[in-house]
């Protein structure tokens, strides 16, 4: 993989990032059509203004556009040398995972998958340790298992890990007692203590974040291929604290009934040890949000030519930074990875079919993940107009649910938390529609951990308010502990395998 040319040093050099610096760089080089869609009429005489895609892309031509929620960094001869040294950097994933990631997504898009994304609202530095990184992948291969027997096809398992730290925020400012300080806006911008030093954002946070991807990757890596996440190990993945609860014992007695039919496998005479049973796949993502670091880390593939962000695997655009002649799309358009779009209930179907066009012009199928985030209400109303937009124009996407972000409220002691409730509603709201569309339920995006926090109310073993500050340790959103992450695989595996058998059997109608 050939690295980037070393940055050009600026003409000002105090200048800020939001101004090109080097507008020579290369254009990248677009994919060959692969499906031929409809033009795009209806959009045509819409008043949204936007980038024409025909304009050239550099690596820094996102720099002349409106880019919200980026940080102003204070010192910006620190930031371009940290920037620097991010690209002498080597990258975090190579461009030829994400290339196989938008394979296996294109064939959620189709239905023959399900993508399961998960993790952290926020990584932090905090909570940097092997025992974390564990528990989150250990439940999410939990959760896969469950998928995959409802199911019964391959499940795509991305974590919001190695890289998810910068947070967009509703507020530029937080007010605690009369104190009014910048927001944090994640571990690698600034701190989240509530001081005025911490507020600061520190273009040094971003080589720490760097670090912290690369040995969180590493870890995930020998965890995925180095025997842990072996099939036959699936009973041992129960955490602790399922023990005695209802979720661990419904996952023991499918564990269980793995075991079975390995034992039945092996005596058929099947290989039980290829690398089929004994290792898994695991890939990366985050908001692709801060694009000075995610500039700096993006790489020409010398294999196809194509510039490709080597931060994560696959990057989403964010609700707050969508706008269809914004930097971050500007950004996205021009780096090859398979790439996430979250859409609440502001998002209009004329305005998703041209963001999709402006990121995909050539309409490749597992380059666009469209997830949604509106709760459940919204969802009924407003998704069934997005899927038949998109249809109309012969646009090849995957729909996924984050049931998440559309659902969070405050409770009365402020903290923000969600109903796991709620989250049910959604899931059975986005599943529900593309039963009455005809379209594919691609997958789900979560915000969870492995560990026994108390962020989400609800659940089998309820969480209450009151409960809320036992253990509330997020640096952003609340997020599924590992019984509920595990409660909600249940109900989405039961969900998949009743579609499964009405496709089969073609029943009419299927319920949660
Ligand atoms: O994770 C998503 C956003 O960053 C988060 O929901 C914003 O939270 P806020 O509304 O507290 O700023
Ligand atoms: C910021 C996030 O989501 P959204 O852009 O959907 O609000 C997130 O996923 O953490
Ligand atoms: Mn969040």
């Amino acid at each position: 993989m050939a690295l980037i040319p070393p940055r050009t040093p600026t003409t000002t050099p105090s200048s800020s990032f939001l101004q090109p610096t080097n507008p020579t760089l290369k254009p990248t080089l677009f994919h060959l059509p692969h499906h031929p869609k409809k033009p795009i009429s209806a959009v045509k005489s819409n008043p949204i203004s936007t980038t024409p895609s025909s304009q050239k892309w550099s690596l820094e031509s996102w720099k002349i556009k409106k880019a919200s929620q980026l940080p102003e960094y204070p010192d910006k001869t620190n930031l371009e040398s940290v920037l620097k040294t991010l690209e002498s950097f080597p990258p975090v994933v190579f461009a030829g995972e994400a290339r196989s990631l938008e394979e296996k997504l294109a064939s959620a898009a189709l239905g023959n998958a399900f993508l399961l994304m998960g993790g952290d609202c926020a990584e932090s530095f905090k909570e940097f340790n092997g025992n974390n990184i564990r528990d989150t992948f250990r439940v999410i291969l939990q959760m896969s298992a469950v998928l995959m027997f409802g199911a019964q096809m391959p499940i795509i398992k991305v974590g919001r890990m190695a890289g998810q730290f910068a947070k967009p925020r509703s507020d530029n400012f937080e007010e605690r007692d009369g104190v009014k300080l910048p927001s944090y806006r994640g571990d690698n911008i600034n701190g989240d203590a509530f001081d005025e030093k911490s507020r600061i954002p520190d273009p040094h946070r971003m080589i720490r974040a760097y670090t912290q991807s690369v040995a969180t990757l590493n870890l995930l890596r020998a965890f995925a291929t180095g025997g842990y996440a072996a099939l036959q190990r699936l009973a041992q993945w129960n955490l602790d604290f399922t023990d005695h609860s209802e979720q661990g014992d419904r996952y023991r007695e499918l564990a269980h009934r793995v075991d079975e039919a390995i034992g039945f496998m092996s005596a058929a005479g099947l290989t039980v040890d290829h690398p089929i049973m004994t290792t898994t796949e695991f890939w990366t993502s985050h908001e692709c949000l801060l694009l000075p670091y995610e500039q700096a880390l993006t790489r020409e593939d010398s294999t196809s030519g194509m510039f490709y962000d080597c931060s994560a695997h696959m990057l989403w655009v964010g609700e707050r930074t969508r706008q269809l002649d914004g930097a971050h799309v500007e950004f996205l358009r021009g780096i090859s990875n398979p790439l996430g779009i979250k859409v609440s209930d502001k998002m209009n179907p004329a305005e998703l079919v041209k963001l999709i066009d402006i990121l995909n012009p050539q309409n490749k199928p597992g380059r666009i993940t469209i997830i949604t985030r509106m709760g459940a209400e919204n969802m009924r109303v407003k998704l069934p107009h997005l899927i038949r937009a998109v249809r109309r124009e012969g646009q090849i996407v995957t729909w996924v649910s984050d049931p998440m972000h559309g659902n969070t409220i405050k409770a009365p002691s402020g903290l923000k938390t969600r109903s796991f409730d709620s989250i049910r509603a959604e899931v059975r709201a986005f599943f529900d529609v593309h039963d009455q569309e005809g379209s594919y339920p691609g997958g789900v995006h979560l915000e969870m951990t492995g560990q026994n926090v108390t962020e989400c109310v609800g659940g089998s073993r309820t969480i209450t308010y009151n409960d809320l500050s036992l253990r509330y340790h997020t640096h952003c959103d609340p997020r599924l502990n590992a019984s509920q992450s595990l409660e909600l695989a249940f109900i989405i595996a039961e969900r998949l395998r009743k579609r499964r058998l009405g496709s089969q059997q073609n029943l009419p109608s299927l319920t949660i």
